[in-house]
């Protein structure tokens, strides 16, 4: 299995390739040869990654290349994820990351159709990733949109995370927590279809003013929150989550998970927006969105919210790709 990790010279990767290296992600009895993408300026230390991935010994990973050429990095790839972008530096608008990524996406997705094989399964975990996913999408156009995806897992494992700390139980008993529309402050962390193996939640967990003012904002603000403790953004539990992404998305799981898939309409949403949605995945690459979780009426404001952003995110991203002058 050939998989491709752009932004590889990065701090999510330097806490993901052993995962990958190891087995933890595509099971222990598949050998693995990866490919590394960074900037120019990032090979030196793409180097070092390389070394300490060879030093590492691990039986299964067969081969590993570095390149900065985005035409060599996807050839041939059975799995892209997608974890490099320009960061936001100070002074810089939401608006002006969104530009500079979408070009950076627009760029991989041509690159991924003219060499990846056919059945490539994508995950996009740079930001704004619900926007860069629906960017890659229109290039990559010869791929299906249910082979591309983008990462919500961590914002699901945040609340599931916070749920069972609340009831001192283990996060394995959680079921069902969910997390819809952006990955941005503006996601929807949802406790209404919430249960344990012991039974539905209890009722204090669904007091609309502690979801209000506590639950709610701390999951959509735990990013941040995180960054301003380390001074930088979470790294560990974004390559966790990964992990937990492509595993249950190629070896199934029974659980209902959260990924960012494109919009078939479920839900209201547009089509062709990546939204977070919960998801069930039986294996091999598949997934499909499961269509019966209610919002309640708590929900249905926070919905409108998050889904009002992807769309006038698609806007602005669809305004800078195609100019009214080059139309
Ligand atoms: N969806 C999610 O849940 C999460 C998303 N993120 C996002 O993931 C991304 C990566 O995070 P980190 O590893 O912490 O960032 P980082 O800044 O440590 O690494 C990013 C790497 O991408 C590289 N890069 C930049 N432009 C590139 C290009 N055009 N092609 C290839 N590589 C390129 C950089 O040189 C750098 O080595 C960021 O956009 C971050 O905001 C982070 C955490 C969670
Ligand atoms: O919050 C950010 O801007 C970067 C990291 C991130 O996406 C997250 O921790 O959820």
């Amino acid at each position: 299995m050939r998989v491709t990790v752009t932004g590889a010279a990065g701090q999510i990767a330097y806490c993901l390739l052993p995962l990958l290296a190891r087995g933890d992600v595509f099971g222990y009895e598949q050998p693995i040869e990866l490919v590394l993408l960074d900037i120019e300026q990032a090979q030196t230390s793409l180097q070092g990654v390389a070394m300490e991935l060879e030093d590492g010994a691990y039986p299964l990973l067969t081969a590993i290349h570095c390149t900065s050429d985005v035409n060599k990095a996807f050839v041939e790839a059975d799995v892209a994820i997608l974890l490099g972008a320009f960061p936001r530096k100070l002074g810089m608008e939401r608006r002006d990351l969104l530009v500079k990524n979408a070009a950076i996406f627009k760029e991989q997705g041509e690159a991924i159709r003219k060499h990846a094989k056919e059945h490539i399964r994508i995950l996009v975990v740079g930001n704004p990733a619900n926007t860069n996913a629906a960017v890659l999408a229109q290039y990559a156009s010869n791929i299906d949109k249910k082979q591309i995806t983008a990462l919500s897992r961590l914002d699901q494992n945040r609340a599931t995370s916070f749920v069972a700390k609340k009831l001192k139980i283990s996060p394995e008993e959680v079921k069902n927590v969910f997390v819809w529309g952006n990955h941005s402050n503006t996601q929807y962390p949802d406790l209404f279809n919430g249960v344990t193996n012991r039974g539905p939640l209890p009722d204090w967990l669904r007091d609309e003013k502690f979801l209000r003012d506590e639950f709610i904002p701390v999951i959509q603000e735990r990013g941040a929150a995180v960054i301003k403790a380390r001074k930088l953004s979470s790294a560990m539990s974004a390559a966790n989550a990964v992990k937990d992404h492509l595993r249950d998305w190629f070896l199934g799981t029974q659980d209902i998970v959260n990924m960012v898939v494109c919009s078939d309409g479920s839900y209201g949403i547009k089509k062709g927006i990546f939204f977070s949605f919960p998801c069930y995945c039986p294996g091999n690459g598949t997934f499909e969105i499961v269509p019966h979780f209610p919002w309640s009426s708590f929900g249905e404001p926070w919905i409108e919210r998050t889904k009002k952003e992807l769309y006038e995110e698609w806007e602005q991203a669809f305004t800078a790709l195609f100019p009214k002058s080059s139309l």
